[in-house]
């Protein structure tokens, strides 16, 4: 995950964080404290992930709290260090915590890494009486946080497991199933803003050529270029997809002044520019059809946009 994803935004967190509500829970109440969290921190400060429910302070799950507050966390996310206050009252370097105004005077807690060694944020126990914690507490909250950083492998492991389910190898762009996953929620989101979308199709000429005559590795580069030329082409929020071995796909949001036709000679335009080696030419026929409002089988789509690019290849061979 990246440093600047609040994890409650994720999807993929979901049920995860429902595990560490009740980690929480039963920490505060093993510990004997008030309140027990689980935190969060990026550039834009410090979140509350998760918070013990029998609790009687002030910050809850998505509340975010700047560096410039000198609560008990910043200082682990200083450090990286566990830290253990027992009465805050005695240290005038807590006089400015608005955790001990609120009436948390003892802290513990310990820094949670994230599997590659940067620190995701802090679990942390916290009392309204000062405590002299006898050593199997930090050991408990420790044996806690083993756990989130357990948690935290997992989920990373399967975010790359379902990044690899739905991407092509070769191009890096989307696979078939990646495409079909994602062109729903692209058709939905058109139909929330109001714009218009594209489906293209794009196939490399003679590739079956390039691959005998020139060889196969110069086919995988007419594969890779077709890819890049796609990115280039399209925006970041298109939907680019290689389906099959040189056939593409994209779904694009066109805006008024971005017509099918408009964007489609822009990718020939680009594509005649491009050379294979040996000096060879790029050749990629595209054809492209406009996506109706309602609710339509993918399938369907691909099928009527792999027609217009057939028309187009007939087209470009006959004349
Ligand atoms: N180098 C390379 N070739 C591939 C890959 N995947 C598929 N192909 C080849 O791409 C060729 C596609 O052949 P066809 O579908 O007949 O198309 P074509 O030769 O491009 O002819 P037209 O599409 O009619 O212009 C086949 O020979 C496949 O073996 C790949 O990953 N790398």
């Amino acid at each position: 995950m990246s440093q600047t994803e609040w994890v409650i935004n994720s999807d993929h967190f979901g049920p995860w964080l429902k595990k560490w509500q009740h980690t929480v829970n039963v920490m505060a109440e093993a510990c004997h404290c008030s309140a027990g969290y689980i935190v969060q921190c990026s550039s834009d400060g410090l979140m509350t992930v998760v918070a013990s429910e029998k609790q009687a302070i002030k910050y809850g799950t998505g509340d975010v709290v700047g560096y410039d507050i000198n609560l008990y966390c910043k200082k682990i996310v200083e450090t990286k260090d566990p830290l253990y206050v027992r009465d805050a009252r005695k240290d005038t370097f807590w006089a400015d915590n608005p955790e001990v105004a609120d009436g948390l005077v003892s802290y513990l807690g310990m820094p949670i890494f994230l599997p590659c060694g940067d620190l995701f944020g802090t679990i942390c126990i916290l009392n309204e009486e000062p405590t002299n914690f006898d050593p199997i507490y930090p050991k408990l909250v420790e044996q806690f946080r083993n756990i989130v950083e357990s948690d935290l492998e997992l989920i990373q492991r399967n975010k790359e497991l379902e990044e690899i389910a739905i991407t092509d190898e070769m191009t890096g762009l989307y696979n078939r199933r990646g495409f079909k996953a994602l062109a729903h929620q692209q058709h939905k989101l058109a139909r929330r803003i109001g714009c218009s979308m594209g489906l293209l199709y794009l196939d490399i000429d003679d590739l079956k050529e390039i691959n005998d005559v020139i060889g196969h590795e110069a086919g995988d580069e007419a594969i890779i270029q077709l890819a890049r030329g796609m990115e280039e082409c399209l925006r970041d929020n298109d939907i680019s997809a290689r389906i099959g071995g040189d056939e593409f796909v994209a779904l694009v949001l066109l805006s008024e002044i971005d017509t099918l036709p408009a964007v489609i000679q822009r990718m020939n335009l680009y594509f005649s520019h491009q050379l294979l080696s040996l000096g060879r030419p790029l050749k990629v026929s595209i054809g492209g059809i406009l996506v109706p409002e309602v609710e339509m089988d993918f399938d369907q789509l691909l099928d009527s946009a792999d027609q217009e690019m057939y028309r187009t290849k007939r087209a470009r061979k006959a004349g």
